[in-house]
């Protein structure tokens, strides 16, 4: 996997955050298992807690387009450590990108950490929890 390529492609989905009550731009970048890339920035509202954030919307966008096979994502922001994902986009994560794929955490001074779905929410609620 080309982590260079996919952090760039989530610096570019930065630019567009829509971001006009925090002023904190968030850029996410999903690889799919056949090579194409959905980009994703976080999107405020007035309405504060409509808020979405950059990675459920690459996860949202890569959904919307009939594609569901994951093997990379990428985050950045302007933080002083790399950009650490909130509960709920974990939560989407978990559910919805294999337990080991690769997640790219970066910001804009380059610091670099690479994890695992696995890793970003160990023992998160899924699926198999719920029983009929
Ligand atoms: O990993 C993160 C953390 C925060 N945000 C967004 C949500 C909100 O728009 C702004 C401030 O929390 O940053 C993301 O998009 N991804
Ligand atoms: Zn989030």
């Amino acid at each position: 996997m080309d982590i260079k390529m996919l952090i760039q492609e989530a610096r570019k989905a930065m630019e567009k955050a829509y971001v006009p009550y925090s002023k904190f731009q968030v850029g996410a970048a999903l690889l799919t298992e056949d090579g194409k890339v959905y980009q994703g920035c976080n999107i405020e509202n007035a309405a504060y807690s409509m808020c979405n954030c950059a990675e459920r919307t690459a996860i949202f966008s890569a959904y919307a387009q009939g594609d569901r096979k994951f093997k990379g994502l990428a985050v950045i922001a302007d933080t002083d450590r790399p950009v650490s994902p909130c509960g709920a986009c974990r939560q989407v994560i978990s559910e919805l990108c294999p337990n080991d794929m690769k997640v790219v955490l970066t910001n804009l001074n380059g610091d670099i950490k690479e994890i695992t779905v696995e890793e970003l929410l160990p023992g998160a609620f899924s699926p198999e929890d719920l029983h009929e």
